[in-house]
Parts: structure tokens; sequence; C-alpha cells
């Protein structure tokens, strides 16, 4: 299979932040930006798969800046690393300043998506070719966050996670 470069899967999602997508704080909801990544997250892992995708851990979130009512939110997901039938999607959230149309990142997240066929059986997918110096530093740390959502999830032995365990080791 022919390698694939992140910005073949990216995917921007622009939007604005209602009143019904907000706490009481009249910041956005966490769920409902759960929700957006979700979605850019599992365009960009079906751009790059071209197959049927399944959502199969939320690795990371971080919450870094409350998101206020009526500002415009863009979500940007690119598939960061694709191993045999999973892919790493990295998300970047930026908020656009009102008056000077300045952008700010308020938050990141990494999701894991999964190609499956039409039986829900995980499938081969291409392979992917960072270009940009963030797109490598993404791509050599992805294995390392793989082998630790295994260990959580229960699906991989600590003492296999070599990648892991080289971390303590340096
Ligand atoms: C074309 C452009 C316009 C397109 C425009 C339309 C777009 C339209 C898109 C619609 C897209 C809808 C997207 C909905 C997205 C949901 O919301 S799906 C609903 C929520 N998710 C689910 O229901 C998934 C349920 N789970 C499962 O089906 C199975 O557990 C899975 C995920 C298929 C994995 O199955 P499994 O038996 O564990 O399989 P296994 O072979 O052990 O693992 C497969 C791979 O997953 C990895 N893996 C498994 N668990 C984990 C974990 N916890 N952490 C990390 N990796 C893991 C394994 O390491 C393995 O990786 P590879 O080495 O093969 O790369």
């Amino acid at each position: 299979m022919e390698a694939k470069s992140p910005n073949e899967s990216r995917t921007t999602l622009t939007d604005l932040v209602l009143p019904s997508e907000t706490n009481p704080l009249n910041n956005l909801f966490g769920g409902e930006l759960l929700a957006r990544m979700d979605r850019a997250a599992s365009i960009a892992a079906r751009r790059h798969s071209r197959r049927i995708v399944v959502t199969a851990s939320v690795n990371h979130v971080a919450f870094n800046k409350a998101i206020p009512l009526g500002s415009v939110v863009t979500v940007e997901a690119a598939v960061s690393r694709a191993f045999k039938s999973s892919m790493e999607i990295f998300i970047d959230v930026w908020v656009e300043d009102r008056e000077s149309g300045r952008r700010t990142k308020a938050n990141e997240a990494i999701y894991t998506f999964v190609a499956v066929d039409e039986t829900g059986t995980p499938i081969q997918i291409p392979p992917l070719e960072p270009e940009t110096d963030l797109e490598k530093e993404r791509y050599e740390a992805a294995l390392r966050r793989k082998q630790l959502s295994l260990v959580l999830a229960g699906k991989m032995k600590p003492k296999d996670a070599t990648e892991l365990k080289a971390l303590f080791e340096e």
C-alpha cells in the first residue's frame, strides 16, 4: 500500500458556540467539544484509510482554556501515525478572537481509530509518511502512546511495552 501524508487526511471543522452547548459559566460543554473532535477525527481516519472506521480509544484530552459562548471554534484533525489497522489522530482546537481574527490554541486531544471491514474485523491500512518537523515529532511518540493506551486497556502486559520502558531507562 502506498504511504499517505498527514495533509491527505487533514480535516477542519469550524463552528460557533451556541447557548444550548454551554455550561452554567457560559463556556462550551466538554462533552460537546469531545463530540466535535470525534467527528473531525473520524473524517480524518476515513480519509486516510478509505474504510469504515470506529473510535477505539480517547488517549488524551486537555481542556486548557475555557471557550466562551459565541466563540468561533476550529477543530483540526489529522492522522499522526498509521499502524496495521489502527490510526492515531491528533486534534488541535483553536478559538478565533472576534476583533483581531487571531487564532489561539484552546485544547488538544489524541484519539485512536481502527479501520474495519463490513463485519467489524480490523483491516490493513496504508502507512503514514510525516513531512514537517511537528508531524515527525508526533509520529515518533505515537508508538509510546499506543503502548500506554493498550496497557491501560488491559490489552498489553507492561513488560511488553518496550517504548514505555525505554522512557525510564534514558
Ligand atoms: C472520505 C472522506 C469523507 C468521509 C465522510 C464520511 C465520513 C463518515 C465517517 C463516519 C465515521 C463514523 C465514526 C463513528 C465512530 C464511532 O463512534 S464508532 C462507535 C464507538 N466505537 C466502537 O463501537 C468500537 C468498538 N470496539 C471494537 O469494535 C473493537 O474493540 C476494535 C476497536 C475494532 C478493536 O478490536 P480488537 O478485537 O481489539 O482488535 P485487535 O486486532 O486486537 O486490535 C485492532 C487494532 O486496534 C488497536 N487497539 C485496540 N484497542 C486499542 C486501544 N484501547 N488503544 C489503542 N489501540 C487499540 C490494536 O493495537 C490494533 O492495532 P494495529 O496493530 O492493528 O494497528
